[in-house]
């Protein structure tokens, strides 16, 4: 790249004559492609206060990953995860998160996308309370996604924003009124490889986090929290010791930016089964920057898998019997809602994965009517709001909320849930029913295969087979297939008594990409990355160790370094 020096770093002398590349503070180092838009988002300042938080929290963000590791290896030598006894007093404590700003007060309905310009406008103008911009599990996070993504945020906050879809003679731009925007970083384990900070990748979420927080805060409070804000989802945390350290970045950015503490608000996923039974102490860390918890269903499905990986007598049925009715995910519906009331904070609902079915009326009307099903139970459980992967099924989602929920933005105080203090670590951990089959084994592949091909060509989120696909429902594939794998196990639904081997394992495979080839074309699947994702798929399905994630190995594939250098981690 023109105009940076010995190993990217532009010298002080060259950086007030740089025309082509970024303008760098000291020891930040930008190995992503050059591009006029982005260097408005990668501004000397902005760039200053990500490494800023990089070199400020990054020994206790290492803590945190050291200590994640240290759980894995008490679970795998036969543990099961607990309430902390060295932290009752939390959970036992009378203490309240800070008031719910006006502005979220009512998120009954809120949609999910990625960083996406269209996406963005369809989802602020969908007609939900909130549009969760996403940077994790609906985006494959490539350079090119990353930062066209805070270009498009920007616009966004701005009210600027507009698409032209020439193909179609459309120009999209904002409504009057629209959704409330809250932005979900990535996981505290993915790092951000065209970002070096000190001669070390930054953390992808600080880079998110930073960025975005720089460039929109004042824009934000002003158009969008009524004072308060930015608001963001947090992913992934397994223990409260994470949520500190998100707590410590907002109190760091709210210092910055001089604004209030407590302006910045944060609604965490509880999508681990670790963080279950820290749901309280989430609250407690964050509580002055807490907007509620929300069930990421199926993170938290992958993850029961992954915690019990070495445990061959919790193994899972196939992947569509672990729904929300089951024991074990009822319980930490009902324990979500409980505990965010009790703290005074949205307990929020999660995804449904059914979308629209176009060409289909009664196939569509079936998939309206589970979602209609899931919904119901979730509102009538004490959830104050919940997502919607489609704009399409906007009407019918709120249309259940409003009809159960009474005039009110929220159930907050009037769905208490005290019964379900009683809810024990045997409930949160019972074994979930159902069988396991042939079909189950194919279905995984195939959905695997299909997700990381898109993946890897940019695409995070995928219809596939009438059901939304994202790196959390893609996760609960690869895991589930790696643990029958392991296990030898007989798949027992069927009547046929096969034992999965790596045989079997090898030839489903063969088979499946043969019916993916026939499914999308030879055209597309030849200029595709389906052969790829089909050994990146089997690897991980097949691997010794089971990889925390299945994004961190494909992540390798997609860092692109300009000028062309190694780009593996
Ligand atoms: C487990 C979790 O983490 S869930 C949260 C993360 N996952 C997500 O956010 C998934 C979000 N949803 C999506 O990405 C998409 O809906 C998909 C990929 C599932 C389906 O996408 P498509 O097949 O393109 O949908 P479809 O063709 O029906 O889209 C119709 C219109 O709705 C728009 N649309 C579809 N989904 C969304 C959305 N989530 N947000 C905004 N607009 C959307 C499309 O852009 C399209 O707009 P247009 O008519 O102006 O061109
Ligand atoms: O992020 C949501 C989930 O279900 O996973
Ligand atoms: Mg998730």
């Amino acid at each position: 790249m023109m105009g940076l020096g010995v190993n990217g770093y532009a010298s002080p002398a060259m950086r007030k004559t740089v025309t082509t590349g970024y303008d760098l503070p000291d020891g930040v180092d930008i190995r992503g492609r050059y591009d006029e838009e982005f260097a408005k988002i990668l501004t000397r300042d902005a760039l200053q206060f990500v490494a800023d938080l990089q070199r400020e929290f990054r020994n206790h963000i290492k803590y945190a990953m050291e200590c994640r590791k240290e759980a894995k290896m008490r679970y795998d030598g036969g543990a099961v995860p607990g309430f902390d006894p060295a932290t009752t007093y939390v959970r036992e404590g009378e203490w309240m998160c800070a008031p719910v700003p006006p502005a979220v007060a009512d998120r009954r309905v809120e949609i999910t996308g990625p960083v996406e310009r269209k996406m963005i406008i369809n989802a602020l103008n969908s007609g939900a309370k909130v549009f969760m911009a996403d940077f994790e599990d609906a985006l494959s996070p490539s350079w090119e996604n990353l930062m066209r993504g805070h270009v498009n945020l920007k616009d966004a906050v701005d009210g600027t924003i507009s698409f032209h879809d020439k193909a179609r003679n459309r120009v999209y731009k904002l409504n009057g009124q629209t959704a409330k925007l809250f932005v979900r970083p990535r996981g505290w384990h993915l790092p951000e490889a065209h970002m070096f900070i000190d001669g070390e990748p930054a953390t992808g979420c600080l880079v998110d986090f930073g960025l975005y927080f720089y460039h929109n805060y004042a824009a934000f409070r002003r158009n969008q929290g009524a004072g308060f804000g930015p608001f963001f989802y947090l992913p992934k945390m397994e223990h409260s010791r994470e949520a500190r350290i998100w707590n410590n970045v907002f109190e760091k950015a709210e210092k910055m930016a001089g604004i209030e503490k407590g302006s910045i608000r944060a609604t965490v996923l509880i999508e681990t089964l670790p963080a279950v039974f820290q749901m309280d102490e989430i609250l407690y860390e964050l509580r002055d920057h807490s907007v509620g918890l929300n069930c990421g269903r199926w993170d938290y499905i992958f993850s029961y898998v992954k915690t019990f990986q070495a445990h061959p007598d919790r193994l899972l049925p196939d992947r569509v019997q672990v729904g929300m009715t089951q024991h074990f995910m009822r319980s930490y519906s009902d324990l979500l809602i409980r505990t965010c009331h009790r703290r005074g904070v949205h307990a929020m609902g999660g995804m449904a994965a059914q979308i629209p079915i176009r060409d289909d009326p009664a196939a569509n009307e079936a998939a309206l009517e589970l979602v209609r099903k899931d919904k119901l139970r979730e509102v009538k459980a004490g959830h104050d709001g919940t997502w919607a992967a489609h704009p399409g099924l906007i009407p019918a989602i709120m249309e259940v909320f409003n009809n159960n929920m009474g005039h009110t933005p929220h159930q907050i105080q009037t769905m208490k849930r005290e019964e379900a203090a009683h809810l024990t670590e045997e409930d949160l951990l019972q074994r979930p029913r159902g069988v396991r089959t042939m079909d189950g084994l194919r279905l995984n592949t195939r959905v695997g295969i299909q997700y990381l091909a898109a993946w890897l060509t940019g695409t995070g989120s995928v219809p596939l087979y009438n059901l939304m696909e994202d790196a959390a429902t893609a996760e609960i594939s690869r895991v589930q297939n790696w643990q029958w794998l392991k296990y030898g196990v007989v798949l027992d639904g069927d009547g046929l008594g096969v034992k999965v081997s790596l045989d079997l394992f090898g030839r489903v495979v063969e088979e499946e990409m043969a019916r993916i080839e026939q499914e999308v074309g030879k055209e597309r699947f030849k200029k595709g990355m389906y052969k790829d994702a089909g050994k990146i798929f089997t690897r991980q399905c097949t691997a010794p160790t089971l990889d925390d994630f299945l994004t961190l190995d494909a992540y390798n594939h997609i860092v692109l370094h300009r000028p062309k250098a190694s780009s593996r981690l």
